[in-house]
């Protein structure tokens, strides 16, 4: 953990809400990689960071959760807030083979009983002996989202949640998560590539190209012109256009998109 979260955190002004970003810059190496972010996560809601490629999403839930110092800015904490955090990918060794249960136990004491509810929360208690290097890519998401609730969090940080699950699963996840939401009463912010399921199931969208080019309510930031030009159907053929996950690239008219950002400083 970094020293400037050791200190005592200022939480004037949080009115309720469980984070506050507030002016977040982030310089590293003489590169920028985010400025003047502002932005707050509140309690029972979905707040939802889409963005390009690099746009600097993960950095910013990295920022958010204290696992990353800002170079710039305030950030304002909950005292107290618990946080489980399902991170965008995790290496498993390969050499060493153990249990889901013994991979769900490394992070602290977890009775059995108590992996066994969370696993049985996000569907897969089935998978409690089985070794973790044989679960799929989706059993995986849904084995980290099961760790993110053994600490019965206030807050929920999920870095692309239904990466790696086939489309037809994708629902199937956020559909999860709302339901975790409504169980727990906690806040999630979290970062998805999945643009149609995000506008169906967040309460609150943050668009993000190194600085938040839109926010608000689904409806609104779909609308946005910030939005359309990352986003929308209407670029130009041949102008990058981001609609899923990165390793995909899109073709456009006949046209291939190109896999780099548009210009930064316009959105
Ligand atoms: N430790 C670091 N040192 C230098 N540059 C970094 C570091 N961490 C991230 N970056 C850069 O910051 C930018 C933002 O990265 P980040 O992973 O936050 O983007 P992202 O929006 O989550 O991207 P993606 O959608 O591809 O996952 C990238 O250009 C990345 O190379």
């Amino acid at each position: 953990m970094f020293e400037f979260l050791k200190k005592p955190q200022p939480t004037d002004g949080l009115q309720g809400r469980l984070l506050e970003a507030r002016g977040i810059g982030l310089e590293l190496s003489g590169r920028r990689i985010l400025r003047d972010v502002d932005m707050t996560v509140e309690p029972g809601r979905i707040t939802t960071i889409i963005g390009p490629n690099g746009a600097g999403k993960t950095t910013l839930l990295r920022i958010l959760l204290g696992l990353q110092a800002p170079t710039e800015g305030r950030l304002l904490r909950r005292p107290g807030l618990r946080i489980g955090y399902m991170p965008q990918r995790i290496v498993v060794d390969e050499v060493m083979p153990i249990t889901v249960q013994r991979f769900l136990a490394l992070g602290g004491r977890a009775p059995r009983d108590e992996l066994r509810r969370v696993l049985g929360e996000v569907g897969v208690s089935h998978l409690l002996e089985q070794p973790v290097q044989s679960v799929s890519g989706g059993e995986m998401q849904r084995i980290l989202l099961a760790r993110a609730l053994l600490r019965r969090p206030h807050l929920l940080a999920l870095d692309e949640p239904a990466q790696g699950v086939d489309v037809s699963g994708q629902g199937e996840v956020f559909q999860l998560i709302a339901a975790l939401r409504d169980r727990y009463g906690c806040g999630v912010v979290m970062v998805s590539h999945e643009l149609h399921l995000v506008m169906e199931a967040a309460d609150s969208v943050v668009c993000l190209n190194q600085h938040v080019c839109c926010t608000g309510r689904p409806e609104a930031v779909s609308q946005d012109p910030a939005y359309l030009r990352l986003f929308g159907h209407s670029i130009p053929p041949g102008v990058a256009v981001y609609t899923h996950h990165h390793d995909h690239r899109h073709d456009l008219h006949g046209d291939v998109v190109k896999d780099v950002a548009p210009d930064r400083e316009e959105c």
